[in-house]
């Protein structure tokens, strides 16, 4: 069995290769709008689900037989809103405006496809921000670094400096939560990563 990844995402292939996991990269490109009033965790289950569909659909007969497709979403929930990714950098500001001071849950999508099986699950962590002034958060909008990253932060990053404290996987935050991923496989009766001695 080979697993594909089915994301453009330099972190979920950073996170996997720290496992080594041995995968190989096709981005989905699918379409990530949800109907309004879906709350997070659909919101992510349907769009984990809507990626690894994507990619499932445009490999062959011999792929399919030995495919591991592994998908997800990442999303900010904040007072009943959905926040992705900013569209620009002004709407990266309003959203790191909201979030300052105070505390908002990230949810992960993951979907996981085989020949045989389909499954889904998501993970939740709450994250705590500290009060950052504007021009900081002028500052850091201007690093580039939230463009690509929901809720417009990435506590791996710079914006690890607006965390005050997390309740829950870190990973999950970063985009990809191992744990629940690991459970995912075991549940499936695959091996997400054999153990071997490091050098
Ligand atoms: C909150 C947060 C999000 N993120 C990232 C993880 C995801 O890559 C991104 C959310 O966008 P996603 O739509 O989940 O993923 P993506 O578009 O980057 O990649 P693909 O759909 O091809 O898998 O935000 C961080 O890197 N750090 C953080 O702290």
């Amino acid at each position: 069995m080979h697993v594909i990844l089915a994301s453009g995402s330099p972190r979920r292939r950073e996170l996997l290769t720290m496992l080594g996991v041995n995968f190989s990269v096709r981005p989905s490109h699918a379409d990530e709008t949800v109907s309004p009033g879906v709350g997070p965790a659909d919101a992510v289950l349907e769009l984990a689900r809507r990626k690894a569909r994507a990619v499932w659909g445009r490999l062959d007969a011999a792929e399919r037989r030995e495919a591991i497709v592994v998908a997800a979403d990442t999303v900010v929930a904040l007072d009943g809103d959905i926040l992705g990714k900013p569209r620009d950098a002004d709407h990266a500001l309003a959203m790191l405006k909201r979030l300052r001071g105070r505390a908002h849950r990230v949810y992960t999508g993951l979907c996981v496809r085989t020949v045989d099986a389909e499954e889904v699950a998501f993970a939740e962590t709450e994250v705590h921000m500290r009060d950052r002034d504007d021009p900081w958060l002028e500052r850091y909008v201007a690093t580039g670094e939230p463009m690509d990253k929901a809720g417009a932060y990435a506590i791996q990053g710079y914006g690890s400096l607006l965390v005050a404290s997390i309740a829950g996987d870190y990973y999950n935050v970063v985009g990809l939560p191992l744990g629940l991923l690991d459970e995912m496989f075991t549940r499936m009766g695959l091996e997400l990563t054999p153990l071997r001695p490091l050098t």
